[in-house]
């Protein structure tokens, strides 16, 4: 006892100096840096729970609305400021992006979980780069020939499916977008998502996505916990057996695929490009099996929620249908022949009903965190390396100043340059016009394959179906939640539009459930 009172002056002396160390490091790091004001948080951890957990949008939005272009919030041990005009996002995640490319650090999901080798977590550097460049490589738009028949194919399948159950329309969506990502990706159909190895690979997806949420890992936002020593991070067996589980899951899909090359039955597709590539064998094992899951992971859920944002936008407005359905019976005929890829340049409607369903009610509603990694300068501002920025997609989507009638799905606002001064020449490139594919450096890399994607599902499905709300059900179009894979995100009633269409939709959509490879 009497050893502990005399320890306890120096006990006090030790935690004087730390207070004072701390004050003075934020005396002068408040000194040298400056920030955009925003709302006040709380000692600590800041203002991470005023965040809501899900559908952030419309918090962003408001705090956009308040504070004009930029906003900062402390999460935590990061300093976020919000880029909420396409002005400010423009002068510094694109034209800056050298310096605005990397991403924070999660020493849970992305270092432990995905042994830093998940792309799209990896900090900007060597190891990102060289994954990034076999990506464009293989998924730029001159590869689109390559993934054009399994779009073909599987939206085929996706317009049989939903007139057989027209009211699991959002399972027939889904089968779609696993399918067609695990087609471009590794040359095979998924039919059912029980088969194999494939649960388990969606599986792993879902248990990466929940992880990332913010504060689902405590580490992963104080960072001070990943120095404790190791027996005392609760956390790392768990993130060791979720690591063991997800290599196994990609070394089953990687071996599968190897035999069917072998045996000359897998058709080309990413993986095989990729494995292929004489610049794939330096990244070594773990980095080529995560850099596939990453692609997957990445590409299936996106175009689903895409599709769904799309169909809820024609559930809640046909006026803009009817004129999707005119242009594509003009140059399709009535129920004649399914649209194809090589309408799409006499289908322009249609291109800006697609372009519209990427800006409407963007799914990546606060966009995706780009970390600063030099000090830099902006108006005024003074921000230190590590500062994390990211895009405020809802606000920017939905923001009056960005967009005419911001709320409304208009089309017509990418074909008339009256309305909102967009250039029609712009119409086919996938980035033009809103934030939906990220930015920068970090922008979407299979952003081609997603415009593709969407482009050619939503044009058949509006070819051959009417959508309508179900009464007393109205879609709240700002209150979506796309994220939901296990029932419906909305009400919605699918009709085929004729008894024509039915015939056609029959002999041309069965034979696609019978194609394997
Ligand atoms: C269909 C709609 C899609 C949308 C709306 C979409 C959106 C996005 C967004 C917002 C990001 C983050 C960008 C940023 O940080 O600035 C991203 C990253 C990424 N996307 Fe997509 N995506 C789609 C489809 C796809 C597809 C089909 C693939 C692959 C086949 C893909 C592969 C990736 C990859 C690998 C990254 C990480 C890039 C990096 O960190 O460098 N995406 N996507």
């Amino acid at each position: 006892m009497a050893s502990i009172t005399a320890l306890l002056p120096t006990a006090f002396l030790a935690v004087g100096i730390l207070v004072l160390a701390k004050l003075w490091r934020d005396f002068q790091f408040k000194k040298r840096y400056n920030f955009p004001p925003g709302p006040k948080g709380l000692p600590l951890v800041g203002n991470m729970f005023q965040m809501p957990p899900y559908h952030q949008g419309p918090w962003a939005k408001d705090l956009a609305e308040k504070y004009g272009e930029m906003f900062t919030i402390k999460v935590a041990d990061n300093t976020w400021v919000f880029l909420n005009s396409s002005r400010v996002v423009n002068d510094l995640l694109e034209k800056r992006s050298s310096i605005y490319s990397s991403r924070p650090s999660y020493p849970y999901t992305s270092s432990l979980l995905s042994g830093d080798c998940r792309m799209v977590m990896q900090p900007y550097g060597a190891q990102w780069r060289s994954i990034r460049k076999i990506m464009h490589a293989i998924l730029n738009i001159k590869n689109a020939p390559t993934f054009a028949p399994f779009q073909d194919l599987e939206s085929k399948q996706l317009v049989y499916e939903v007139l057989q159950d027209p009211e699991k329309w959002y399972l027939a969506n889904q089968r779609f977008a696993n399918s067609v990502v695990m087609s471009v990706v590794f040359g095979k159909r998924i039919m059912d998502r029980m088969e194999d190895n494939v649960e388990a690979l969606f599986d792993t997806s879902r248990e990466f996505i929940m992880a990332m949420q913010p504060g689902a890992n405590l580490v992963d936002t104080f960072y001070i916990l990943d120095r404790l020593p190791t027996p005392l991070k609760w956390w790392r067996k768990r993130g060791q057996r979720g690591h063991d589980k997800v290599l196994k899951v990609y070394t089953t899909e990687v071996e599968d695929l190897r035999r069917r090359m072998e045996q000359g039955t897998c058709p080309p597709c990413f993986a095989t490009k990729f494995l292929e590539d004489p610049e794939t064998e330096k990244l070594g094992k773990t980095q080529t099996l995560f850099a596939l899951g990453s692609l997957m992971e990445a590409g299936s859920d996106t175009s689903r929620m895409t599709i769904s944002q799309i169909i809820a936008a024609a559930a809640s407005d046909s006026s803009w249908v009817k004129k999707a359905q005119a242009q594509l019976d003009e140059v399709c005929g009535y129920a004649t022949r399914l649209p194809e890829f090589s309408d799409r340049p006499r289908l322009e409607y249609l291109s800006a009903v697609v372009k519209e369903g990427f800006r409407w009610r963007p799914f990546a509603e606060i966009g995706v965190p780009h970390m600063l990694i030099k000090d830099d300068e902006y108006e005024g501002y003074r921000f230190p390396a590590n500062t994390v920025f990211t895009w405020n997609n809802w606000a920017l989507a939905l923001g009056e100043k960005e967009h005419k009638d911001p709320i409304r799905f208009w089309p017509e606002r990418w074909l008339d340059e009256s309305i909102q001064g967009f250039k029609k020449e712009r119409l086919e490139d996938p980035l033009a016009g809103h934030w939906g594919f990220g930015t920068g450096r970090r922008v979407c890399t299979g952003y081609h394959v997603g415009d593709t994607n969407v482009w050619i599902a939503i044009v058949r499905l509006l070819y051959c179906f009417d959508f309508h709300q179900v009464p007393g059900k109205e879609v709240d179009t700002m209150n979506i939640n796309p994220g939901e894979h296990r029932w419906a995100p909305f009400d919605v009633e699918i009709k085929v539009r004729s008894e024509q269409h039915e015939k056609l939709i029959r002999k041309v959509g069965r034979p696609a459930i019978d194609v394997r490879y």
